[in-house]
């Protein structure tokens, strides 16, 4: 596909994503079905002729029901998936808060994870020494900044993963549900400064089963059913086509 729009940051085109599916638990049982002639596995397509061009600026939604395929067209789009077939390209520095905290190291500290974090995701040195102490004052945990992270509860942890992929410089944000990070008025304050984010231009893809919350975040809504494009449009009426199902 030739992209005509110079304001495109993602285009996605004509992808499918293929998943084995496999039907047996160990070596014997696969070799007993081998012998039966039985199918040890089969491939299911979670994503297939999926379409989607996001331009700068925008906050769209990817939504759909469990299963539907919005967390795999997110990792494709991060990179983190690669496709089976069609293509993906993206333009400017991409954040995911997909698998939020997956780059923290439990024997360190809340500030060394800090500083390996942001390496990981892209800060120099300088980057983060800038934006260290409001890092920490958004997570709300510095008493505890020196104490190892294995001993921070759950949501102590969520918090500071968050607020490290938060701070980074990001063109393109994408975010896995929101609302499963910390308390509430946690949550509200991470969906607050990710509006900020878009409100200074930065553009969103957003996945969440909160409707509410997604038609008041996002202008645009693509909805997702069985791996394929079922609507693609204005966030609210995205939504009414998702409830009328
Ligand atoms: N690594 C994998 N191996 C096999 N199947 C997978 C894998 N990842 C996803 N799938 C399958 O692909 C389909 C789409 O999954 P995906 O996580 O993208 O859905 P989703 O729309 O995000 O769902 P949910 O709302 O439940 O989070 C599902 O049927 C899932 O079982």
């Amino acid at each position: 596909m030739v992209v005509t729009d110079p304001r495109a940051c993602i285009v996605v085109s004509e992808v499918r994503k293929t998943f084995l599916l496999r039907h047996t638990h160990s070596l014997k049982e696969s070799f007993i079905a081998l012998i039966r002639k039985k199918q040890i596995s089969s491939t299911f397509n979670a994503l297939e002729g999926v379409d989607v061009t996001v331009r700068e600026g925008e906050s769209v939604a990817l939504l759909g029901f469990n299963g539907s395929g919005k967390s795999t067209l997110l990792k494709l789009i991060s990179g983190v998936l690669r496709p089976d077939a069609g293509s993906i390209r993206t333009r400017g520095r991409i954040a995911g808060l997909i698998e939020v905290g997956a780059g923290f190291h439990p024997d360190l500290s809340g500030r060394e994870n800090i500083y390996l974090n942001a390496a990981i995701l892209g800060m120099g040195r300088d980057e983060i020494d800038e934006r260290f102490d409001d890092i920490v004052a958004f997570s709300e945990i510095e008493k505890f900044i020196d104490t190892e992270v294995k001993h921070y509860s759950s949501g102590m942890f969520l918090r500071l993963a968050f607020s490290v992929a938060i701070h980074t410089e990001v063109d393109i944000l994408l975010v896995d549900e929101i609302l499963s990070v910390g308390d509430e008025p946690f949550q509200a304050k991470c969906l607050a400064r990710i509006r900020e984010l878009h409100d200074a231009g930065k553009t969103l893809v957003v996945v969440s089963h909160d409707l509410d919350m997604v038609a008041r975040l996002c202008d645009r809504g693509v909805v997702l059913r069985e791996g394929r494009v079922v609507f693609d449009g204005d966030a609210t009426e995205a939504v009414e086509h998702l409830r009328a199902r």
